[in-house]
């Protein structure tokens, strides 16, 4: 059953609706009668946690997607259970945009008012405003060194409290929110019948509710608080107060967007009840069947071992900036590749180490590839039908991978296998270094293997150190000197070989220690990010993010 209709200005394909899923109450509205949008067709199919089935990304505008993204609550540093899910956005937000050519629109909200920011703000004996300024700072400074791309705006929610009571004065005016005499407002559950559950399927229950509550019914839940002693409030309708954590986001989102939001993201802990409520809040506001087309959820990132959710709560927590220090960004980034942005993942050195060797082999393979094409390596013929062969697979695996809901586990094995067979034809080239030379199919190779990691925010070329704006250019050149100089250096070294018997022993014995003190320098010029390759006949050096490299120093 399919028909067009119009619905919140916008023009719908209805679907039929959907039975509920094994197990599940029929009592919710998840996945029930989604419509499927028109626009423009991105080619991908997404996971949509409304249908819990992979529909094709229909967003309104190609050069518009709108993409509202829950922001964090700011009352302390960001950990990387938080790095984990922004991470993983950006690099569904930089696959839309440069493989699937979807500019998005990215707004994202920051809760800078909230109990938990109150309560820390207390402990500290600092005003709310000044801890959430502070800490929104901080995640920003986080997001940047992990070079996750900034949303196109960041709106706070405090600045926005007008906007928020003129939204929570509408859901009254439509039934479907009341105030009480203690100065609370809350959304009308039953007002939505079933309606509401869209996401999770489940109408929630009355566990938890303290029982001097004010609300009508156990699963109403707050659009405002009314204000508390030594608590920061606004004024209002209904008296002075806050505003409640969803009615944040259906606001925010509803000012940059109006009545259709093409995809919403955040942690799967969102679902429910924020995104479920959110979904509530506007589609009541906007008096809309669906507001939301497509909710994606990333995955947790766990703890090894025990299994629980990186948090701040259960103090199991690595900031953003401790792992910094001792890892780089782009090593982050490829962990978070290596798994699908849906699924669990533990944090583990395990994995972290994989993936810094992963990225090392690889950074490894451009660089000598890049010897080759200069000449500064000695290779032979490479199989180039097989090599331009292997390339066109691997471009168009990636893209279907990247097609079915953002498989990057599968297009970093396909950029991989293309490496390491990329590796074993130079091997074999090196060997028998005669004969017609291939560096067109290496270079095609090399830029392939570059712009895919430069597509989802890997930087191959940025592990090596760009000189900051007070770092003089002559110390490249200094280096430069130095490498020239141990070259010929060692080459003098190598070349008493050459000599006739005694003479030869006695020449090696000799020149032995100019060997190991070239040796020592590549290794004392290592600790400082220099890294010197000897290749036949030539040295090549560069300077490396030292997080980037193994631990243990190379041989
Ligand atoms: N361990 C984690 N793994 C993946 N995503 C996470 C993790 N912890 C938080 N997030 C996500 O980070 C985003 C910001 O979360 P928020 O600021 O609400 O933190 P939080 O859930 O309160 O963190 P905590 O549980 O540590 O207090 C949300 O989308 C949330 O789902
Ligand atoms: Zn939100």
């Amino acid at each position: 059953m399919l028909w067009t209709r119009r619905a919140c200005g916008g023009a719908w394909l209805l679907r039929a609706a959907r039975g509920p899923e094994p197990g599940r109450s029929a009592s919710g509205a998840r996945g029930q009668g989604w419509l499927q949008p028109t626009g423009y067709d991105t080619g991908v199919k997404v996971y949509n946690s409304l249908t819990r089935r992979k529909d094709p990304l229909i967003v309104s505008r190609a050069d518009a997607a709108s993409w509202y993204s829950c922001g964090p609550t700011v009352y302390d540093h960001a950990h990387l259970g938080h790095a984990c899910s922004y991470v993983r956005f950006d690099i569904i937000r930089r696959i839309l945009s440069r493989v699937f050519g979807c500019t998005v629109v990215m707004v994202m909200g920051i809760t800078d008012v909230d109990d938990k920011i109150i309560r820390r703000a207390n402990e500290m004996s600092v005003s709310p405003a000044s801890l959430a300024r502070l800490y929104e700072e901080d995640f920003k400074q986080d997001m940047a060194a992990l070079k996750v791309l900034p949303p196109t705006a960041y709106l706070r929610v405090t600045e926005h409290v007008p906007q928020i009571v003129a939204f929570i004065e509408r859901l009254i005016a439509n039934g479907h929110a009341y105030c009480t005499a203690k100065g609370n407002v809350y959304f009308d559950l039953q007002s939505r019948g079933d309606r509401y559950g869209k996401l999770v399927g489940v109408a929630p229950g009355p566990v938890g509710e303290p029982v001097d509550s004010d609300k009508r019914h156990t699963s109403d839940f707050a659009l405002w608080k009314a204000a508390k002693p030594q608590e920061p409030f606004w004024g209002s309708p209904w008296g002075d107060g806050r505003p409640g954590w969803h009615i944040e986001c259906s606001t925010i989102a509803s000012l940059v967007f109006g009545s259709q939001l093409d995809i919403h993201s955040g942690g799967v802990d969102l679902a429910f009840p924020h995104h479920e409520n959110e979904i509530a809040q506007c589609e009541a506001f906007h008096q809309c069947p669906q507001w939301g087309n497509y909710f994606l959820h990333s995955g947790h990132l766990h703890v090894k071992g025990g299994g629980e959710k990186m948090s701040k709560s259960l103090k199991n927590y690595v900031t953003i900036k401790d792992f910094l220090r001792s890892t780089s960004p782009d090593v982050f980034r490829l962990f978070c590749l290596r798994s699908s942005y849906r699924s669990a993942i533990d944090y583990s050195e395990g994995a972290l180490l994989e993936a810094r060797s992963l990225l090392r082999a690889t950074a490894a393979f451009v660089e000598d590839a890049r010897a080759y094409l200069r000449g500064q390596l000695a290779g032979g013929p490479i199989q180039e039908d097989v090599l331009w062969e292997r390339l066109g697979r691997t471009k168009a695996a990636v893209q279907a991978a990247l097609a079915d809901d953002f498989d990057t586990v599968r297009a970093v094995d396909a950029v991989m296998d293309l490496v390491h067979h990329g590796n074993r034809q130079l091997k074999a080239a090196s060997e028998e270094p005669r004969g017609p030379r291939s560096p067109a199919v290496l270079g095609a190779v090399v830029a392939s293997v570059e712009h895919f990691f430069e597509t989802v925010g890997v930087s191959l070329a940025e592990r090596q150190c760009v000189p900051g704006a007070g770092s003089p250019a002559a110390l490249y050149s200094l280096v430069e000197e130095l490498v020239r100089f141990r070259l010929k250096v060692r080459q003098f070294a190598l070349a008493s070989g050459e000599a006739p018997g005694e003479a030869r022993r006695q020449r090696l014995l000799e020149r032995q220690p100019l060997l190991e003190a070239c040796d020592a320098l590549r290794r004392d010029l290592a600790v400082h990010g220099i890294s010197i390759k000897d290749r036949s006949g030539s040295s090549t050096w560069e300077l490396l993010d030292p997080r980037t490299e193994d631990p243990k120093p190379r041989s």
